[in-house]
């Protein structure tokens, strides 16, 4: 048996979002959101179920920073609900949603967490929605408004900011695939509001820096590894534009400013058109002290002529498989990370999301033997481990998620927590593989 040795700085973390666990959805002047509209309409989610409840984190929240506490975390992800701020997005603040994040983030710290916070983890309030939603330039402004309220209310307690949270997701997956809110399914809506909220994190990381908010600031992309089936010409272009849909047309954007070309045309073939005005790239590009990637899988990809978005399809090759039907690609995640640093330098890395989802059954006394989800972690941080060992700049780790929870379209059956949820009682029971990382942050590494 090896350890490996992490640095005694390396942040250990873990994350949830504020639809995904609150509850209490009209509690205290909340607002409504694009996900209250979309998990109340029929079909929409699994089982037709919604966060009205969650795991009721808005009145449980105590328990959960026990929990963090109990584990170890140096740091704790969490988003702040736009709606509970602004329940009409713009307007007057609602003090008692501001209450609820004053009395987490003073828990966190009298627990000795550092608050690492998302401003936006895809719960649009609905109001903004109804005049057009991140396809109107208008919620740029209301974006930021909502963001200067946070930032001058946190400042000097939230020491982590991270803008948006997978703009591919507020992006493609809600307005071209259509699988989340608000349930689009439009190219051309897709790249504007791919673009309009690139330059909504631009406009607030400049807000940032204007009020001389301390600490530091970045944004989260959700990355994946897509590798070419064969050395095919046609299966490498094929594989180009499966990694650029996910990576490059944010990653470049934000960190160079400009847009992956041979994107802009394909998309350009497909009749979409990047809505860029004067000054856009340069807000965009904003110097941000960090990137978050949120990495969960990958695999290979090979042409096929008319298929999908990309004349292209991906190609079962073998890979275990989690709940969620995405391969266990552990060394994708070596690949992806290396890839960064190549392509942008030695930005700050912290991996904001990685995890898995897997039938968990609770067991006698109330413990759940969860050993795939515990490899899964071990896998993954092997490669954490050889990734710091490359020189790749990677800062900190949060495991997704603390709690199950509402896992979007697919509702509560899909569980990723270390924390399992009993959504009858509420009650929260560590996993084996919270124990796990327990572990691996008690002894600042692992055996392997
Ligand atoms: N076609 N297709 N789609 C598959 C790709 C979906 C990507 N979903 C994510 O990365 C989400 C991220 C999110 O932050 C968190 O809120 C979610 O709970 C986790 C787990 O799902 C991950």
């Amino acid at each position: 048996m090896a350890k490996l040795n992490f640095p005694s700085d390396f942040v250990w973390g873990t994350a949830t979002a504020s639809y995904q666990i609150e509850g209490a959805y009209q509690e205290d002047g909340r607002g409504l959101s694009i996900w209250d509209t979309f998990s109340h309409t029929p079909g929409k989610v699994v089982n037709n179920d919604n966060g009205d409840v969650a795991c009721d984190s808005y009145h449980r929240y105590e328990e959960d920073v026990a929990l963090l506490k109990k584990l170890g975390v140096k740091a704790y992800r969490f988003s702040i609900a736009w709606p509970r701020i602004f329940p009409q997005g713009t307007g007057e603040v609602n003090e008692k949603g501001l209450d609820y994040y004053r009395r987490v983030v003073d828990a966190l710290l009298a627990a000795g967490i550092e608050p690492a916070v998302t401003l936006y983890h895809w719960d649009l309030p609905q109001a903004l929605q109804d005049k057009g939603g991140w396809a109107n330039r208008d919620s740029i402004d209301a974006f930021v408004k909502y963001a200067e309220v946070i930032f001058k209310e946190f400042n000097g307690k939230i020491k982590q900011w991270i803008t948006f949270n997978e703009t591919w997701c507020v992006s493609f997956l809600s307005n071209y695939i259509g699988a989340h809110a608000p349930g689009n399914k439009d190219l051309q809506l897709a790249v504007t509001v791919a673009h309009n909220c690139m330059v909504a994190h631009g406009e607030a990381v400049k807000k940032f820096r204007a009020l001389g908010i301390e600490g530091q600031i970045g944004t989260t992309h959700n990355l994946y590894w897509y590798e070419p089936l064969t050395t095919k010409p046609e299966d490498v272009e094929a594989a180009r534009r499966s990694r650029a849909y996910y990576n490059e047309w944010f990653m470049e954007p934000t960190l160079k400013g400009t847009y992956p070309q041979f994107m802009v045309d394909w998309y350009r073939s497909k009749g979409a058109e990047v809505p860029i005005q004067d000054g856009d790239m340069e807000t965009i590009s904003q110097p941000i002290d960090f990137i978050g990637v949120n990495f969960y899988s990958g695999g290979y990809t090979r042409y096929k002529k008319d298929e999908g978005l990309f004349d292209s399809e991906d190609v079962q090759v073998g890979f275990d498989k989690t709940f969620m039907d995405w391969n266990v690609y552990p060394d994708g995640l070596y690949k992806v990370l290396s890839w960064v640093k190549d392509e942008y330098g030695d930005i700050p890395i912290y991996i904001t999301e990685n995890g898995a989802c897997y039938e968990d059954e609770l067991a006698e006394g109330n413990r759940v033997h969860d050993a795939l989800r515990a490899d899964y972690y071990k896998k993954h941080f092997i490669q954490l481990h050889r990734l710091i060992e490359s020189g790749v700049q990677l800062k900190g780790y949060f495991a997704w998620s603390l709690l199950d929870n509402f896992e979007w379209a697919e509702g509560y059956k899909k569980r990723f927590g270390i924390v399992y949820t009993n959504y009858e009682t509420l009650e929260r029971h560590p996993k084996d593989s919270y124990y796990f990382i327990q572990k691996v942050i008690a002894d600042d590494g692992l055996e392997v």
